[in-house]
C-alpha cells in the first residue's frame, strides 16, 4: 500500500506560479504531471553519484515518449561553477531546448542550485522541477527558487530566483546518502528550529540518535517541519527584501569558511559554526539568553555536527563577510536571534564583539 505524501503548499509572489513540495515515497510518477503536455523534450541533470537514479529517470522519460537526455554533473561544489552551466547550455543548445521544455534537477543542494540556475539561463527562463535527493536539499535548497553558482570570490555570487514548477521529496532516496551528508543536512533543521518552529529542537533532542537517521522515528516529521518554514517564509518574500533574510541565520560566517575551505566542506557543517558564532553575536550583543545561546552548541553537538573553526583565519573570514549578500555598502549585517524563535537583524556590529564572538568558536 503506498502511503499518501505530504503536501506543503508555497504561495507564488512577485509574479511567479504558486507551487507543491511533495514528501513522501515512490513519487516520480507525479513527474509527467508537472512537466505537462507542452515539453517534447526533458533535461534531467544529476550528479555522477547518481548516475544509475538518472538514467532510469530519463528511460522512463524516454518511454512515456519525451525526448529525454540526462546531463551528469560533478558531485557536490564541483558543480556549482560557471564552467559546469556553461556545460549544460551547449548540452541544451545541441538538444534544440526550447522555451516549453523542461529541466528535472535529481540530486542534493548543489545540483539542484546549478539545475536551476541552468533553468532561470537558458532562453531566460524555462520550467523545471526539483527533485531534491539529500536532507539538506529536502528541507532548504529544493524550496524557494534561489539558484546559483560559486565564484572564485565567494558563495552563490551568481545566481537568480527562479522558483522550480513542483519538488518531489522522496525519502527512500535518503537511504544511499553518506553519513556525513545526512548529518550536514540536520545543520539547516536545526536552523527552522532556531529561527521559528521550537518542537524540531525538542525533538532532535529526545532522542540525537534517531536524528541521525534516514529511517529515524521523527526523519518525517522533522523534514516537514522545516519544509513548513521554508515555504511560508519564501510565500511571504520570494526575493529577499525582508523577511527571507531570516533563513540566513549563521550563514554570512558559513559562507565564508565554505570559500575558505575552497567549497571542499559539507555546507551544514559551515553552517553550523556559523549559528554558534550567531547566537555569541546575539549573546554579546545583549539580545539573547544565555540558556539559548548554550543550546546551540548542545544541539548541534549532540547530532554530531563542528561547533568551531581555525582562530588564525579570521582577518580572511572577515574579509570575505564584507561581501556577504546582506551587506549594503560597508555595513555588515548579520542575523542574530533576540530570543529562541525571534530572529532579527544586527546592524554594524563593533568589531571588538565580532572578534569577541568569534574567539568563542575559535580553536
Ligand atoms: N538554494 C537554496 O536555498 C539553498 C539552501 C541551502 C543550501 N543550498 C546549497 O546546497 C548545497 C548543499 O547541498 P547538499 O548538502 O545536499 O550537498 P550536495 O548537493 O553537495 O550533495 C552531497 C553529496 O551527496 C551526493 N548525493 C546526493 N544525493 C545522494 C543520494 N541520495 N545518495 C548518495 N549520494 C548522494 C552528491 O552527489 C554529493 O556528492 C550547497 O551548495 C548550498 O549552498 C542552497
Ligand atoms: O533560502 C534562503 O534564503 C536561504 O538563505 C537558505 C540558505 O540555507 C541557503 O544556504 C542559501 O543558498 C543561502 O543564500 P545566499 O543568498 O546567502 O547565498
Ligand atoms: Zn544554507
Amino acid at each position: 500500500m503506498t502511503e499518501t505524501p505530504t503536501r506543503i503548499e508555497v504561495g507564488g509572489t512577485a509574479g511567479t506560479d504558486p507551487y507543491t513540495v511533495l514528501v513522501g515515497r515512490q513519487l516520480l510518477g507525479e513527474l509527467p504531471g508537472l512537466i505537462g503536455d507542452r515539453a517534447k523534450r526533458v533535461a534531467v541533470l544529476h550528479p555522477e553519484a547518481l548516475a544509475a537514479t538518472g538514467e532510469a529517470l530519463r528511460e522512463d522519460l524516454a518511454g512515456q515518449g519525451y525526448e529525454a537526455v540526462a546531463i551528469q554533473l560533478p558531485n557536490a561544489e564541483e558543480s556549482k561553477t560557471a564552467e559546469v552551466a556553461a556545460y549544460c547550455w551547449k548540452a541544451l543548445g545541441q538538444t534544440g531546448f526550447t522555451r516549453s521544455d523542461v529541466i528535472v534537477g535529481v540530486g542534493g543542494g548543489a545540483t539542484t542550485d546549478l539545475a536551476g540556475f541552468v533553468a532561470a539561463t537558458w532562453l531566460r527562463g524555462v520550467r523545471w522541477i526539483a527533485v531534491p535527493t539529500t536532507v539538506l536539499g529536502m528541507v532548504d535548497a529544493a524550496v524557494g527558487g534561489k539558484t546559483g553558482i560559486n565564484t572564485a570570490e565567494g558563495k552563490n555570487l551568481v545566481g537568480a530566483f527562479h522558483p522550480p514548477a513542483g519538488v518531489l521529496c522522496d525519502l527512500a532516496s535518503l537511504d544511499s546518502l553518506p553519513v556525513n551528508d545526512y548529518i550536514s543536512g540536520l545543520a539547516e533543521i536545526v536552523k527552522a528550529g532556531f529561527i521559528a518552529d521550537p518542537v524540531i529542537l525538542d525533538l532532535i533532542e529526545s532522542d540525537p540518535a534517531e536524528a541521525r537517521k534516514p529511517g529515524g522515528a521523527h526523519t518525517a516529521e522533522l523534514i516537514e517541519r522545516s519544509i513548513r518554514v521554508k515555504a511560508e517564509v519564501v510565500s511571504a518574500d520570494l526575493k529577499e527584501s525582508g523577511l527571507r533574510e531570516i533563513l540566513n541565520y549563521g550563514h554570512t560566517l558559513a559562507h565564508a569558511i565554505e570559500k575558505n575551505e575552497r567549497y571542499n566542506w559539507r555546507h551544514g557543517a559551515a553552517v553550523s559554526i556559523g549559528m554558534v558564532f550567531a547566537a555569541e553575536l546575539g549573546r554579546l550583543a545583549g539580545r539573547l539568553d544565555d540558556a539559548t545561546a548554550d543550546r546551540h552548541r548542545s544541539v548541534l553537538e549532540s547530532v554530531g555536527l563542528p561547533l568551531t573553526y581555525r582562530g588564525d583565519q579570521w582577518p580572511k573570514l572577515l574579509e570575505t563577510m564584507k561581501v556577504d549578500k546582506k551587506s549594503r555598502g560597508d555595513l555588515l549585517r548579520f542575523i542574530v536571534l533576540d530570543g529562541l524563535a525571534k530572529p532579527t537583524v544586527l546592524e554594524g556590529p563593533d568589531p571588538a564583539v565580532l572578534l569577541a564572538a568569534y574567539a568563542e568558536v575559535s580553536r
